[in-house]
């Protein structure tokens, strides 16, 4: 489980935070699949509670594992999974079952459900009061008994240990493998016991062959445990269960491109910063929580709303050799609570598309922007070369090859960057695909002239809207 079980050529999933099944099935055919992008994460495809106001968080109080919540039904579900795994789009489920909704007396549910927290009864699972932990709540993340055992905001807290729970969420994840999933994204792993965990992943079925994987492929299981060091569990506690989310590379990412380091340290990027190691991490630049501010990572972290550095940290994940990486695609909010964009108050609105290939209608879609999604290509196209010949200014000025068959600038300093460097790449024109791509045969940004030697004058003037320059083999005229 610790193979994301992509179709080949491919390396890096988008985050359709809060889309609905049906438009991410289009959005699979129509851009994900030809743009190479490897997957999608889905938000939670299990009943929640209708909180007032509909904020984004409701989706993480669970009502039950019946699969209707305000992005489709189970009709439409597996028909996305289908649609996307049909253009080797693979997807993954954000699964919540560390908990169930807070208190409150009788909650209705998306699916039409009753429960009521307050008593820990959900009668649509069904749950009842001894399937969950003492009520106690967390308080001291340095006591990690609490932070497993109780309640994480007054969230019930389920009981990993009792086999009836583990049924329960077993039926629920071998029926997402049956519709042809390709894993999961485990909510709040860090409120779990790693031993309750690998019981239940032990017991997960393999992947389902009409669906394009190979014949015994186990789910791919990315583990949400937020650890920026200084609490009592550690990210290293789940590693041996599946790969694990690096907050520290979110947070330091954004401290770095917001000027905090020089980018002329992001030479030993990975271990050296205390992160995982790369085949345990699972990086991102944002994250649906983090992104509005008082996640983990606080203010460091760069959301779409700072376009410019956002941009410049996605290109140096995905051109940097390092975890296995996720793009954040998000609406738009300025309202920590706000959820998606609806047409009536309930009924979440659909992305429009606009003739640049930009989205409108609310939703961001910072995985349309031909900086992200040409850094996808790239990431893909180098994917077995090391990073060689590192140059930098001694400062915020860097540039580095991939091999042969890549190459990137940076420039984060309040001056141009303008000078001859190595790109390691054949003789040749190549097309910036940051600043334009490569269309049949011309260039609708910077074109850059490589010699028999590979060098090549490189220029990022500091005013530009990127300050990034990329060449790969795929963009020579
Ligand atoms: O801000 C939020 C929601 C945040 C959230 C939701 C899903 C996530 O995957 C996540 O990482 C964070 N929720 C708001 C509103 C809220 C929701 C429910 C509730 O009973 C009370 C309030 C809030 O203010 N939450 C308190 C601070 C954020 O504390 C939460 C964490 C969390 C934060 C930092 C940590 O180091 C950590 O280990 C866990 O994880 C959740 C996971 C969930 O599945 C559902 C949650 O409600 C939460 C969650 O509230
Ligand atoms: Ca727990």
């Amino acid at each position: 489980q610790f193979d994301p079980n992509y179709a080949s050529g491919r390396t890096t999933m988008v985050h359709l935070f809060e889309w609905k099944w049906d438009d991410i099935a289009a959005e699979c055919e129509n851009f994900l699949g030809p743009k190479g992008y490897a997957g999608v994460q889905v938000s939670p495809v299990n009943e929640n509670i209708v909180a007032n106001n509909r904020p984004w968080w409701e989706r993480y109080q669970p009502i039950s594992y019946l699969l209707t919540t305000r992005s489709g039904n189970e009709q439409q579900f597996a028909n996305m999974v289908r649609r996307c795994n049909n253009v080797g789009v693979r997807i993954y489920v954000d699964v919540v079952f560390n908990h169930m909704a807070a208190d409150g007396s009788n909650v209705r549910g998306t699916a039409g459900s009753t429960a009521n927290p307050g008593s820990k009864n959900f009668p649509a699972v069904p749950y009842s009061s001894t399937d969950f932990h003492a009520t106690c709540a967390i308080n001291n993340y340095n006591d990690a008994n609490q932070v497993r055992n109780c309640e994480l905001v007054g969230l019930k807290d389920l009981d990993q240990s009792n086999s009836w729970v583990q049924e329960r969420i077993l039926d629920f994840l071998n029926k997402l493998i049956s519709l042809g999933v390709a894993g999961f994204r485990v909510d709040a792993a860090k409120h779990m016991s790693p031993t309750d965990l690998k019981t239940i992943y032990n017991r997960l079925n393999n992947l389902n062959t009409e669906h394009g994987f190979a014949d015994g492929s186990r789910p791919f299981i990315f583990q949400e445990v937020i650890d920026l060091g200084g609490e009592a569990i550690s990210k290293y506690e789940y590693t041996d269960l599946g790969v694990v989310t690096e907050f520290l590379h979110s947070a330091s990412i954004g401290r770095v491109f917001r000027g905090g380091d020089q980018l002329r340290w992001l030479t030993n990027w990975g271990t050296a910063w205390g992160f995982l190691p790369s085949t345990s991490a699972f990086v991102f630049v944002d994250n649906h929580d983090n992104q509005r501010g008082h996640g983990a990572g606080g203010s460091d972290i760069l959301t779409y709303k700072n376009a410019k550095q956002y941009k410049m940290a996605n290109a140096f994940m995905l051109a940097y050799p390092f975890g296995i990486s996720r793009i954040m695609s998000s609406f738009a909010f300025d309202d920590t609570d706000q959820g998606p964009p609806t047409t009536d108050g309930n009924n979440i609105a659909s992305p429009t598309f606009n003739a640049d290939n930009s989205c409108g209608g609310g939703w961001v879609c910072e995985h349309r922007w031909r900086q992200i999604y040409n850094m996808v290509g790239f990431r893909n196209i180098v994917s077995n070369t090391n990073v060689q010949n590192w140059w930098d200014n001694g400062s915020n000025q860097i540039a580095f090859c991939r091999g042969n068959k890549g190459f990137v600038a940076f420039n984060n300093d309040n001056y141009d960057l303008n000078t001859s460097l190595q790109t390691c790449l054949p003789a040749g024109t190549y097309c910036d695909i940051i600043s334009g791509e490569k269309s049949g045969s011309t260039c609708t940004g910077k074109s850059v002239e490589v010699g028999s030697d590979g060098r090549a004058n490189i220029s990022i003037s500091q005013n530009e809207d990127d300050g990034v320059l990329a060449l790969h083999v795929e963009a020579k005229l």
